[in-house]
């Protein structure tokens, strides 16, 4: 087999994004979808692999800022639209694109790469390790009540002027979007996980998608004001059902965002008393969400979670001390990389919740674990103890690693809200 791998050409993106939709499957997706990729790939940080001119292998790299423990926002490439053409499968090209691309996001001064995976067991192999959950809700909100905020939290309205009004918005409008664009903006820095999106990403979320032909409504939007200013909003689409004893629709959530508890219960308030509806079913949620707390059953809500954000330490040291830790920590990280050998040996980590610093040291280590562990225990979703607990982080100085495990993790649980 001779292959070519070389940077995605504009007149090549017809024939490369076919490949990919092929080797998902082969549904072709719906064509505002289709040209929003195409408008958002980046061309000069896309690889394809070429036999002949045959398109066989794709993978690209946005280019985002990740928000991490500390609130810091920090270049991190977003490893997207990767597959081989079923032809080529399990011959190593997945493998020679990894590496070429690891090499790149390396030259491009980005101290992490991150992803979301098809199938989990695909990309620990190339040092990615799942550093974040998502929670997903199936509210039956013919048994389940919502709660609203008595105010103790500060966020009162004696004189009624704090009062949080709904108003049915078209999502796609230019003014909507945008004040939906800056909702979401305003909570990007709070939370781990989270990407800054870039001009044109405020489109994905409001993208007819392929939901429409299973029976639902095209999105809808609901946004909360106060006093005029928007301080929240949801989308979603309502799939109408009837059953012999009566209407059984399904509110579907794409995502909802409230700047106070209080914009944030009436939104969900809202959705849960949809006419004609008896269940709002959501999908991605912060593991840690409020919403929990405002049901009256959480186990009629059926909770559950899948992984989701993978993250890669393509620089070990300017990734840890990108990031600032809950607690004070000194301890030396003998890491393990086999796939980026730059990252192998010791690294003393200094930090606090002001800054850090990581080096390169000759002294004793403190802990050893791989840079899989790193990744996973990167956005403080996951405790360096849980991961000791399975064999995967070994402690070689008694009490190093209730240190570490405490100054790694995050008060607020990392999220990412959305695929790429
Ligand atoms: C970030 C994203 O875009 S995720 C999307 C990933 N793409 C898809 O799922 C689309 C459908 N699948 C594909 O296109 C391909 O099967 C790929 C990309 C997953 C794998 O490509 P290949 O070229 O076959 O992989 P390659 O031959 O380099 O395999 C490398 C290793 O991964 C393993 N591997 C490959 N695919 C899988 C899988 N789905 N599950 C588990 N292991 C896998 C191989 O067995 C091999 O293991 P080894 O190193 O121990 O020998």
């Amino acid at each position: 087999m001779t292959t070519e791998t070389r940077i995605l050409g504009r007149a090549d993106w017809d024939r490369w994004y076919a490949s990919l939709e092929l080797a998902f499957g082969g549904v072709t997706e719906p064509p505002e979808e289709r040209s929003l990729y195409e408008s958002l790939t980046e061309h000069e940080r896309s690889i394809g692999v070429w036999d002949g001119d045959q398109c066989v292998g794709t993978a690209g790299a946005f280019s985002f800022r990740l928000t991490v423990p500390g609130g810091a926002s920090v270049p991190a490439a977003g490893v997207t639209m990767v597959s081989v053409a079923a032809t080529h499968r399990r011959r190593g090209l997945l493998t020679s694109m990894m590496r070429r691309q690891l090499d790149d996001i390396r030259s491009w001064d980005e101290p992490l790469a991150l992803l979301t995976a098809s199938e989990p067991a695909i990309y620990g192999r190339y040092g990615y390790g799942a550093a974040t959950q998502q929670l997903s809700l199936r509210i039956d909100t013919s048994q389940v009540r919502l709660s609203v905020p008595d105010g103790r939290g500060g966020d009162g309205d004696a004189d009624g002027t704090d009062e949080v009004s709904l108003r049915l918005a078209t999502p796609h409008e230019p003014a909507v979007l945008e004040a939906c664009e800056a909702v979401y903006a305003a909570h990007v820095a709070g939370r781990p996980g989270m990407l800054a999106r870039q001009p044109g990403w405020e489109r994905l979320p409001v993208v007819d998608g392929k939901q429409e032909k299973d029976g639902m409504s095209p999105l809808q939007c609901v946004l909360a004001e106060r006093r005029g200013e928007v301080v929240g909003f949801t989308r979603y689409r309502v799939k109408p059902e009837w059953e012999e004893a009566g209407p059984k629709g399904t509110v579907h959530v794409s995502d909802l965002y409230g700047l106070d508890p209080r914009a944030y219960a009436a939104l969900w308030r809202h959705l849960a008393g949809i006419d004609l509806t008896s269940a709002v079913v959501v999908r991605n949620l912060p593991v840690d969400a409020p919403v929990q707390h405002l049901v009256s059953d959480i186990r009629r809500c059926e909770p559950r979670l899948r992984d989701s954000l993978y993250v890669r330490l393509v620089e070990v040291g300017a990734a840890l001390q990108a990031r600032t830790y809950r607690t004070p920590v000194d301890v030396v990280l003998e890491v393990e990389d086999s796939f980026c050998p730059w990252n192998e040996g010791r690294w003393r980590l200094c930090g606090d919740p002001k800054g850090a610093s990581c080096e390169r040291t000759a002294d004793q280590p403190d802990l050893r674990l791989s840079v899989n562990e790193l990744g996973t225990a990167y956005l403080g979703g996951v405790s360096l103890t849980a991961l000791a607990g399975a064999g995967r982080v070994r402690e070689l100085r008694p009490g190093a690693l209730a240190e570490a495990s405490t100054a790694f993790g995050s008060d607020v649980a990392p999220w990412l809200p959305h695929g790429f």
